[in-house]
């Protein structure tokens, strides 16, 4: 998908192994005792054979080989185990930091990369690493050790026959290193068109509803089939060259056999030779061919293990959120009255209290936030450098889109969605955003939560500048309730201890209380464990608004963030939650994304957006007066006459 992606080498799986040393070491010396051994075999043979024919005593050599078999099956399971063991827990290790590493990647990553592709990097292609070391790096190590004893005692046993040999290894090993090269590339290409088809399938899983509503099951299968056909032509490709390795050694051994067996026979019968020796050497031919087919095999095992190190890494070198993290968001008088120590909010938290904790030490309330002139445009897929485009096997843009579905209200190329945008939002108060559909509202909230960074102007918190404050600072300063209210997988405790992992089931009962939950929690024997099923798929979406209510309020921030948060409820529950909301402001400072103005007409002042533009800032009696948009949106939802 991206051929200009830097190719690892094996040298960049090393540091992968760094803490498994000492088990690799042990490991190698397992190795060199069972290769050791597997090599003492034909010696053995050797020996009793020629006893044999000189008819001398032989039972020493036969006890001696018996010994050597075992010993080999033995360190043989010893070494496999060793390797499996280390082999997970590099893998382990991998998903442990690519995991990390997604969950720290900017939004915009996530906005431009498809769901199932990451997954399938977690998955598949840390699977194809760990048979790098398995199959791979140790079977190479341990075949190249056999090759070399087993080349010096054919060698030793008949210079001529050796030659014979050589040359035919050295015919098929030519041949072979060649098709590596392929085998590579075409690997790259099947763990793409993998990762490609797991997005598909993601996309078509995650909707299936919308599908289904749609009667759209069968276009949705015709699009997943076009990435599985393209993993299952990538597999043949791959197949096809695989394919070849095999025979290319065969026929080169096979060769080296016959003539092995026909001069070998001829020296034998002329007396140049014993026939321990012939037998001996034909034994090692066996070890030098048998290390060679898994030299082979562990060489297609690396190629493919190195092309998905290739896209672990591609994930693994871009900049996380944190890596541009600036210095510590200084402690501000106002910050710290709002941000109590974990013991006091711990008692704050306590039942006797509120639903929101009452944070309302002396001292004026924290959170005021100011937008200067700020400018702000999500970045173009060519701006990513083409990283969303997903191909088709013809090379043509894949049918899965990539970005946001709302191509009619898409700001197009360098038209800002955002646009010399100013405003205050003081303390302790309650402002609203309102405005046309696509105006930018989300995107402000967005911005304020440093999921993006805007492209001109500032913003600042207390005084400081966002830029300036680690995003992790900011956050636990800010609650969010977002517009489509997500609900992970899980249960009803899970979500609700997202942001508060220390709160108890009192307090979670609590503000399941507050936001009108209660009979969830109270709704099966399971309680608060309550499955919500896939992404809260057994959640109303009133109720799944009201979760992410009762989440912000555990959370208990300093600023609450809420996009469009009573879209889904009921009169009776928004009217319940305004309560909440209007408890919750009395010593924090509120922004609400709203479309129905009646749900903030009695807020401090209300923001106009339109087209990315500030229009209009004001009370809602002000605004009337002033602002045409805002009169026209009232007048449309009846708050005053047309
Ligand atoms: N992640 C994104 N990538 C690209 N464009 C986006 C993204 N999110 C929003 N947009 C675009 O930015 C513009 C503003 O979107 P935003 O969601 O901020 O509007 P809004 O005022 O909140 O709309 P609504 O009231 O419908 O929720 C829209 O044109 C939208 O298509």
């Amino acid at each position: 998908m991206q051929p200009t992606a830097p190719r690892a080498t094996l040298r960049e799986f090393f540091p992968y192994l760094r803490g498994h040393v000492r088990v690799l070491l042990l490991v190698a010396v397992v190795s060199l005792v069972s290769t050791g051994l597997s090599i003492a075999q034909p010696l053995m043979v050797q020996q009793l054979v020629n006893a044999v024919s000189a008819s001398r005593p032989a039972t020493v050599f036969v006890w001696f080989l018996v010994a050597i078999t075992l010993g080999g099956a033995v360190f043989g399971a010893a070494q496999s185990y060793l390797l499996q063991r280390t082999a997970e827990s590099v893998v382990l290790g991998v998903r442990r930091s690519l995991v990390g590493q997604l969950l720290a990647l900017p939004i915009r990553e996530f906005d431009r990369r498809r769901v199932g592709d990451l997954m399938s990097r977690v998955g598949s292609d840390t699977t194809l690493m760990r048979s790098v070391i398995t199959s791979g790096l140790f079977e190479i190590v341990s075949s190249i050790l056999m090759f070399c004893a087993a080349v010096v005692l054919m060698v030793l046993i008949d210079p001529l026959l050796f030659g014979i040999t050589l040359s035919a290894v050295l015919l098929g090993a030519g041949g072979v290193l060649f098709l590596g090269r392929l085998i590579r590339r075409r690997s790259r290409d099947v763990q793409d068109a993998v990762g490609s088809m797991t997005a598909a399938v993601e996309r078509g899983l995650s909707g299936i509803r919308t599908i289904k509503a749609s009667v759209a099951e069968d276009r949705e299968a015709a699009v997943i089939d076009v990435e599985a056909s393209r993993a299952y032509r990538a597999g043949i490709a791959m197949a096809r060259l695989q394919a070849a390795v095999q025979p290319i050694m065969s026929i080169c051994i096979q060769g080296a056999f016959i003539v092995v067996l026909a001069v070998g026979g001829i020296r034998v019968a002329a007396g140049e030779l014993r026939l321990g020796d012939l037998i001996a050497f034909i034994l090692y031919l066996f070890l030098l061919v048998m290390p060679i087919g898994s030299a082979m095999s562990a060489f297609v095992q690396i190629q493919s293990g190195l092309a998905a190190l290739d896209r672990i890494q591609e994930i693994a070198r871009l900049d996380p959120e944190r890596a541009d993290e600036a210095r510590p968001f200084p402690a501000t008088g106002e910050a710290s009255i709002r941000e109590p120590a974990p013991e006091t909010a711990a008692a704050l938290r306590d039942a006797s209290a509120g639903p929101f904790r009452t944070i309302r030490a002396a001292g004026p309330p924290a959170g005021s936030i100011e937008l200067r002139d700020v400018t702000f445009r999500y970045a173009s897929d060519a701006e990513d450098g083409g990283a969303t485009a997903a191909r088709s096997p013809d090379g043509t843009a894949s049918p899965i889109p990539q970005g946001r579905p709302d191509a009619e209200e898409s700001p197009g190329e360098g038209r800002p969605v955002l646009d010399g945008v100013s405003f205050t939002v003081p303390a302790g108060s309650r402002t609203a955003l309102v405005g046309p559909s696509g105006a930018g509202k989300s995107t402000v909230l967005a911005l304020l939560e440093r999921f993006y960074e805007p492209t001109g102007g500032s913003i600042t918190y207390d005084g400081t500048a966002l830029s300036e404050m680690p995003r992790s600072e900011l956050r636990s300063r800010i609650g969010l309730v977002e517009q489509e209210a997500p609900v992970l997988s899980g249960t009803l405790a899970d979500n609700l201890r997202l942001a508060a992992p220390d709160a108890t089931d009192v307090q979670l009962r609590r503000v399941l209380s507050a936001v009108g939950l209660d009979a969830l929690g109270d709704r099966t024997a399971d309680g608060l464990h309550l499955n919500l099923g896939e992404d809260g798929i057994r959640l109303s979406g009133g109720q799944r608004q009201r979760l992410a209510w009762a989440r912000v309020i555990l959370a208990d921030r300093p600023v609450l963030l809420m996009d469009e948060p009573t879209s889904a409820v009921d009169s009776r529950t928004e009217q319940l939650l305004q309560q909440t909301l209007g408890e919750a402001s009395r010593d924090r400072t509120v922004v609400v994304v709203a479309h129905r103005l009646s749900t903030v007409a009695d807020f401090d002042q209300i923001v106009v957006l339109d087209q990315g533009r500030v229009t209009a800032v004001g009370t809602h009696e002000e605004l009337l007066e002033e602002s045409d948009l805002y009169r026209d949106m009232a007048s449309r939802q009846r708050l005053v006459a047309a």
